[in-house]
């Protein structure tokens, strides 16, 4: 434990209470007894949520910590300006997703949301403050936002960048014992001096040595940079599933060498369906509108190809099922396990199963889903959304199901689209004996004992893998 040298009584205010905003309190109020840290949100719903036993999001360990501090340290309220007012240390942390209309729409960040924050704190505030960018935002925002707060010409306030590196479903262990925390502030006596107050705050838990201290620019750049980069390794590993099924090479074997090569690691070299999440699209389109906008055209295409080999990996995975399924799926059931845009979250957002779905309802399949912790109603939204029809016209092609089983009654074909471990451990001969023959496997996860199916007498495909022979593979995806 490191020493505490944290004023006693310091408040601290965190705007946005959604899956950043939520679980960095939380952890910041269990590391720190002696802050009072309120989260407030504009959204009523969310703040109940928040104050009961049912919280908006599911996040493995935030319960615990939750109901561990709420009401002594830690507080959700929908009362924003008393939060502001209360505060020395005020954390922006809401939505900013991308541009749907007007000039940048479909790659600049919306920052709506950050500057009517940034403008309720300008109005409220009467003492000086920190105000700290938790959101992701692109370069030169801390600029921008501190030109909204000194406008009111009220008090004073420092501008940081701390963004967050967490990522959905480990949340709390990466909130508490992260690779390391990024400060970027400006460079001057009082910038210096905000710095060393939000650091002295994480360094409750946090060793000195990975708190990293930077001006603004370079930490909002990081945050941007630190997605793109994850991203590329996905979509650089997915375009080699290509070559793998091309080939007959197998993609766990070539990101196995690949990988235990020291300067390449591990990590995120794992084929799938293709990355979701609300962030790395939204990121990486983001950099490529800071790439065109300073005339970087040939950066911002290079950047650019992640999104575009992402959308492929969809539609390669979409092809199998077609191809595989004798070339049309117009009326058969498909099975599709998992909703989520990863195992251990309920969220959606920009979920690949979103993509295959409404693929596959343009292909008049009839598409039975299956998620452990999505919500219906969730769904219902995504699809109407994603295919722009209406939820009686969804419903003619979609239904829901509540266990994998159900979802594979009468099925031509299962479709992994998400890696929930429970998915590994279902009885794959009692699902068969319920499903049209021949039976299919489409594993977009590789989760799946693929040698085990095919004793079962399955026909199976899996992302990156020796093709089934007994697939039809006479196009090529
Ligand atoms: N979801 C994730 O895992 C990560 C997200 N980020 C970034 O953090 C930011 C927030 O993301 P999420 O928490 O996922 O978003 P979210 O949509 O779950 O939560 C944002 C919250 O802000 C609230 N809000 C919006 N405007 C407000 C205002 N003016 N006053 C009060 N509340 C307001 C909304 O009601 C919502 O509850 C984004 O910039 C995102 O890129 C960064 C790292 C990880
Ligand atoms: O800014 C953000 O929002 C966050 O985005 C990601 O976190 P997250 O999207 O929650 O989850 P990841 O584990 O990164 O997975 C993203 C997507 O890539 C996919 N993925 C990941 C790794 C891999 O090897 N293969 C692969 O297909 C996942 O299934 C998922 O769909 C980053 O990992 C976080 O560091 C970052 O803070």
């Amino acid at each position: 434990m490191v020493s505490n040298p944290v004023q006693t009584g310091l408040k601290i205010c965190c705007i946005g209470a959604g899956y950043v905003g939520g679980p960095t309190m939380a952890m910041m109020a269990l590391k720190c007894p002696e802050v009072t840290v309120m989260i407030v949100d504009i959204s009523v719903p969310r703040i109940a949520a928040w104050n009961s036993d049912e919280l908006p999001i599911y996040e493995p360990g935030l319960d615990k910590v939750v109901k561990a501090c709420r009401g002594k340290n830690l507080f959700f309220s929908t009362e924003v300006d008393q939060g502001i007012r209360d505060a020395d240390i005020i954390f922006v942390a809401v939505n900013t997703p991308t541009k749907k209309v007007g000039m940048g729409a479909g790659r600049a960040a919306d920052l709506t949301y950050w500057e009517l924050a940034a403008r309720r704190i300008a109005s409220v505030a009467e003492t000086p403050k920190v105000v700290v960018e938790k959101s992701t935002v692109p370069i030169k925002t801390a600029e921008a936002i501190s030109a909204v707060l000194h406008g009111a010409g009220k008090t004073r306030f420092d501008v940081l960048s701390n963004p967050e590196f967490l990522a959905e479903g480990t949340a709390m262990t990466d909130l508490d014992n992260p690779d390391r925390v990024l400060i970027g502030g400006n460079m001057n006596e009082s910038g210096n001096a905000a710095v060393a107050k939000l650091a002295d705050v994480y360094a409750h838990w946090v060793p000195r040595e990975r708190i990293l201290t930077t001006n603004v620019w370079s930490s909002e750049l990081s945050k941007l940079v630190a997605n793109s980069f994850l991203a590329q390794r996905v979509s650089s590993i997915n375009a080699v599933s290509a070559i793998c099924e091309a080939s007959g090479a197998d993609v766990d074997e070539v990101a196995r060498a690949v990988g235990m090569d020291s300067r390449i690691g591990s990590k995120f070299l794992k084929a799938s369906v293709g990355f979701g999440g609300s962030c790395f699209q939204k990121d990486i389109l983001n950099l490529v509108y800071l790439c065109q906008s300073m005339g970087l055209a040939d950066v911002a295409e290079y950047f650019h190809s992640v999104v575009t080999m992402n959308d492929r990996q969809k539609e390669r995975f979409v092809s199998r099922i077609i191809h595989g399924l004798f070339n049309t799926v117009t009326g058969k059931r498909i099975a599709l396990l998992g909703f989520a845009f990863k195992k251990d979250t309920g969220d959606t957002r920009e979920s690949a199963s979103i993509e295959i779905c409404r693929r596959l309802i343009e292909e008049r399949a009839s598409v039975c889903i299956y998620d452990p912790k999505v919500e219906a109603d969730q769904i219902w939204m995504d699809l109407t959304a994603a295919t722009k029809l209406d939820k009686t016209e969804v419903q003619k092609y979609v239904t829901l199901c509540d266990s994998a089983y159900e979802a594979a009654l009468g099925a031509h074909a299962l479709a992994i689209a998400t890696e929930w471990d429970e998915f590994k451990t279902l009885d794959y001969d009692k699902i068969q004996e319920d499903m049209v023959k021949p039976s299919f496997v489409f594993d977009g996860r590789n989760v799946l004992d693929h040698g085990a199916l095919r004793e079962l007498g399955y026909i199976v495909y899996a992302i990156g893998k020796p093709l089934d022979p007994k697939l039809n593979t006479s196009i090529n995806c």
